[in-house]
């Protein structure tokens, strides 16, 4: 698969008694999009907010196993968790910019990670807006406030912030699934970008978003992954009968 960005390696997590995910072990290219498919509550989201320890924030909800960047288990006691979220950038299915301006957005994560001068801010926002695909449209507004923008503008806007910390990694969770179709293609497109660069892990419940946007697909069903291919491979010859049952739309 090339360079590996993340590792989970038997990764289980519980809410109280419940296992939401089990003994999943998936390895993530350094550059390139893994899409997490499969029917509702078969435990996409819990994986994925494992990735950058969000689920630590849920009271009953207790992870097992291993999740390794580089040459660090990011479980272990001695993360630091917030240099570890710099690292590990996370876009929700809603779009949520701060109630700030464009550029205090994209300011803020920079500037709380040491970064004062105005000159460099201004670079990183010019820069992290103009990867988002967001530079043109925004450019003679930065004092506007962000909630001004469509909601397709504000999905681009929180994709430039978590680009503007500089993370290896991107996790998104149904990014596009709020949008309406323009805006949905254009952050398709972006995504296909932003690849080149990042270690981008995208759930996803539209089967065509994931082919298009992914190399890499994993199938999780109850919490388990079925099958784990090229996206290619995954679509027009899967493995497993679940696997093509539910590509076909026979379930889910
Ligand atoms: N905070 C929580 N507390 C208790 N149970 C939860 C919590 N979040 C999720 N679950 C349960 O864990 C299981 C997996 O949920 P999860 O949201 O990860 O699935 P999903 O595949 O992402 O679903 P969807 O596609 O509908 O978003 C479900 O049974 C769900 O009810």
């Amino acid at each position: 698969m090339g360079e590996i960005a993340l590792s989970a390696k038997d990764l289980s997590v519980y809410y109280g008694e419940h296992r939401a995910v089990k003994n999943v072990s998936l390895d993530f290219a350094a550059k390139g999009v893994t899409a997490l498919i499969g029917p509702s509550g078969c435990g996409k989201s819990t994986f994925l907010r494992s990735l950058n320890r969000m689920n630590d924030l849920i009271p009953n909800c207790k992870v097992t196993g291993e999740i390794w960047i580089r040459d660090r288990d990011i479980n272990s006691r001695s993360t630091d968790v917030v240099a570890l979220r710099q690292k590990i950038g996370m876009v929700w299915q809603r779009p949520n910019p701060f109630h700030k301006s464009i550029y205090e957005n994209i300011a803020f994560g920079p500037r709380y990670h040491g970064i004062k001068n105005k000159k460099q801010l201004d670079e990183i926002v010019e820069q992290s807006l103009t990867k988002a695909a967001l530079w043109e449209e925004t450019k003679d507004r930065l004092h506007k406030s962000a909630l001004a923008l469509s909601g397709g503008q504000q999905q681009r806007l929180c994709i430039a912030r978590s680009i503007a910390v500089k993370p290896d990694i991107i996790l998104m969770d149904e990014p596009a699934s709020a949008l309406d179709p323009v805006s949905t293609a254009k952050v398709e497109e972006l995504i296909s970008e932003l690849k080149q660069e990042f270690c981008i892990v995208i759930v996803t419940h539209n089967m065509y978003q994931a082919a298009r946007v992914s190399e890499k697909t994993a199938f999780f069903l109850h919490g388990q992954v079925v099958e784990y291919d090229s996206t290619d491979k995954m679509f027009t010859d899967p493995q497993k009968a679940e696997t093509s049952d539910y590509i076909s739309g026979r379930f889910g």
